[in-house]
């Protein structure tokens, strides 16, 4: 978008310096031509054609009449001897002045820069090396040789000897080939080259008749000349229109001329006829060519109207609907309205296109009236919006066609071009309003205004009163261009809000205030960013310090197991007392074993389950805090409750039994690190308990895995699970 902005300015800046540089030269007048002239002066050293510039082009055109002149009189004043003798210094002047020319085109050909890497050659001694070993430069020094001094020898009448000025025919038709490119009307130019050349190319014949003749000898049959003694064939104009016009018979195949009589003539008249065939064939062949690129142009132009008038006869279509189609052909045509300029400007480079774009539809565009007091680069966005991209772009409607009807999903808004439209209700007849050139609408359905009943639908039906042409630009154009000027967007809603109001399908909370509204809202979602953002940062420090617990519990409970290992031994020794006891012994260590593997297990588990919520915690992130506390409050009280309950399982092995008393404060004091640990760190309280914990329920069993039931030990549980609670 930045781009196209960009070339837009650039566009600008380039007419506004010519205008500048218009304007210096008005108001500089003479004083202006002599600076200019001193310029040219100074800068005559320094001086490079540039073979796209405007001097290079109007000196081709120069160069035409020269090599023309050429081509035409050198033959006829070879064989038209009267035309040669009675004008001889007429045509000794225009040799002369044509050879200057010839001269001064080589200057020029040494001063002509070139392109190399796309970048302008104007290194003088770079673009004389270039000319000189160019082919160019031989065919155009040889159209210079002076073979004029051939006259001393040959004699004054014999203008052959300056033939070789043909060789610069290659300005010739550098100039046509510019010229074709650079005119409006290339058909038109097309056949104007044609007939030149043909009329050449029968003047070059007539010429050489006239020359046969001379030879044959004037009248001596009826094929030549007639005799030039006869004052009737006697004249130069006579002469000279005769042949040409006995040479256009045959070249044009009217076949009406004399029998040759001779084998000289019969030679020459087979000659001429088969060029006739070529010259023939080229006029048929060009005129055919421009024929068929005008209806291609047409065709590009226009709809294909052969074919729709085609299908509509193939469908029976009915008279009346026949005849609106023609009517709107017909409207194309005569007011050159060309419905498919996507197409025709596709074919150009992006750049091109922007500025077409951009000097075809910027003036209509400043004619709206909601966007006459907008910035400018409003209006280039919209220009840029309406014309290469957006379905067809342009529309053009016929008399009594609706554009929209009511209910209809907006999808566009339209500005009108040309023509009138009206407003108008159901019935298709009363109208509310008349809409025309410069005025837009369609734009109350796609702009989201507060408080329309009408949602997305259209408000009203837009029927074209006579032929009008629309411009049409996408919701999301539109949106996309109002997003970055909130000024225009607010006029727009306005006014949609006054035709709203004035059906009565504005409710009243939405319109009021709309953009004080709409900026409390804004404020509204900022808050709610500002303190999601601020929950997240808190859950990923919650979650941060959940996984260290878990390493510090994992930690302890391998702590745990090296000192159970070591109360094993303690065990071990104290087996002998207790060997007549099997019982007790037995349940001592599958309660340990079972309590610390419960331990592990739940540490293990939870510690999993911290890794599972880091992983969506966004998306938790929004009933976090009440959950947050439920769990906390649980799991500590879990943590808590399962620590107890697995040293209760252990003092039930033991119960009644003299070392069960030792083991029991053994174990006490193992949970009392574990509750220490939990609990003394006034941080990770909850969350450590919750990680060592896991469900209070889930504890239990564990305890039962690891040691059975016991009341007391319930008992104890409970106690300590009512103590972690209050603490959570
Ligand atoms: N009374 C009115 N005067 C002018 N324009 C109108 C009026 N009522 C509706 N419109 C236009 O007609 C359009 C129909 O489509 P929308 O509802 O999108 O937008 C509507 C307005 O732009």
């Amino acid at each position: 978008m930045n781009r196209w902005a960009g070339l837009f300015r650039w566009h600008l800046m380039q007419k506004e310096k010519e205008e500048e540089e218009a304007k210096e030269k008005k108001e500089g007048g003479e004083n202006g031509k002599k600076t200019a002239e001193v310029k040219h002066r100074l800068n005559w050293k320094e001086w490079v054609v540039d073979p796209s510039g405007e001097f290079y082009f109007a000196w081709l055109q120069v160069m035409v009449f020269p090599v023309l002149y050429n081509w035409v009189i050198i033959i006829c004043r070879t064989c038209f001897k009267a035309i040669e003798e009675n004008y001889l210094a007429v045509w000794l002047t225009i040799d002369y002045i044509s050879d200057l020319f010839y001269v001064a085109d080589t200057i020029i050909r040494f001063r002509t820069g070139f392109l190399e890497q796309g970048i302008l050659v104007r290194d003088h001694t770079l673009l004389q090396k270039h000319y000189l070993r160019s082919s160019r430069f031989r065919w155009d020094l040889a159209s210079l040789l002076p073979t004029d001094l051939l006259y001393l020898q040959l004699g004054i009448h014999y203008p052959l000897v300056r033939i070789n000025r043909f060789l610069r025919t290659t300005r010739l038709s550098e100039a046509f080939d510019r010229m074709e490119t650079r005119t409006s009307y290339p058909n038109t130019f097309r056949i104007s080259k044609l007939m030149l050349y043909i009329f050449v190319l029968i003047h070059w014949n007539a010429c050489l008749y006239f020359a046969l003749s001379a030879y044959i000898g004037f009248g001596s049959d009826r094929w030549v000349y007639p005799n030039i003694t006869n004052p009737v064939f006697a004249s130069v104009r006579r002469q000279y229109f005769y042949c040409f016009w006995f040479s256009a018979q045959i070249f044009t195949t009217v076949g009406d001329t004399p029998l040759p009589k001779r084998e000289e003539e019969y030679l020459f008249m087979i000659a001429d006829l088969l060029i006739a065939v070529l010259v023939f064939a080229s006029i048929v062949g060009n005129v055919g060519n421009v024929i068929t690129s005008l209806r291609d142009r047409d065709n590009v132009f226009f709809p294909n109207h052969e074919l729709v008038k085609g299908y509509l006869r193939s469908h029976r279509i009915s008279k009346e609907l026949r005849g609106r189609v023609n009517s709107w052909y017909q409207h194309l045509y005569i007011n050159r309205k060309i419905t498919r300029e996507n197409e025709i400007l596709q074919q150009l480079p992006d750049t091109l296109r922007t500025e077409i774009a951009v000097s075809v539809h910027l003036p209509t565009l400043s004619k709206v009236t909601i966007f006459q007091n907008c910035e400018t680069s409003l209006l280039e966005e919209l220009v840029l919006k309406l014309t290469p991209q957006v379905r067809g772009g342009q529309w053009v409607y016929s008399p009594g066609e609706y554009v929209c009807r009511k209910g209809d999903v907006g999808h566009e808004m339209y500005i009108i071009k040309e023509g009138k439209l009206a407003v108008v209700a159901d019935d298709g007849v009363t109208q509310f309003a008349v809409l025309g050139e410069g005025n837009f609408f369609g734009e109350i359905s796609i702009l989201n205004i507060k408080g329309n009943k009408s949602g997305n639908r259209r408000t009203a039906n837009i029927r074209s009163i006579g032929h009008s042409d629309l411009f049409s630009l996408s919701k999301e154009d539109l949106t996309d261009v109002l997003s970055e000027f909130p000024a225009a967007k607010r006029l727009l809603e306005e006014k949609g809000r006054q035709i709203l109001t004035k059906m009565g399908m504005l409710e009243e909370t939405g319109g009021g205030d709309g953009p004080e509204e709409e900026k409390k809202m804004e404020r509204r979602v900022e808050k709610m960013e500002e303190d999601l953002n601020a929950l997240q940062t808190k859950l990923a420090r919650l979650m941060a310090e959940l996984e260290s617990s878990a390493c510090k519990m994992q930690a302890r409970v391998e702590m745990l197991e090296q000192e159970m290992e070591g109360f094993e031994s303690e065990e071990d020794r104290g087996e002998g007392e207790q060997r007549e006891d099997p019982e007790g012994y037995g349940g001592k260590t599958e309660g340990v074993d079972g309590d610390i593997a419960g331990i592990r297990a739940e540490g293990q588990s939870k510690t999993e389950e911290v890794l599972d919520r880091k992983d969506d915690g966004k998306g938790e992130g929004k009933e976090e805090p009440e959950k947050r506390e439920s769990q906390g409050n649980g799991r500590t009280g879990e943590g808590q409750g399962k620590g107890v309950a697995e040293g209760g399982g252990k003092v039930k092995r033991t119960n009644g039994e003299e070392t069960g008393d030792n083991m029991k404060d053994g174990l006490k004091k193992q949970v009392g690190v574990i509750q220490k640990g939990t609990g003394g760190d006034p941080e990770g309280n909850k969350v450590t308990g919750g990680v060592a914990g896991g469900s209070r329920e889930e504890g239990t069993e564990k305890s039962r895995e690891g040691g059975g039931e016991d009341k007391i030990n319930g008992n104890e549980e409970e106690k300590m699970d009512e103590k972690t609670l209050g603490r959570g």
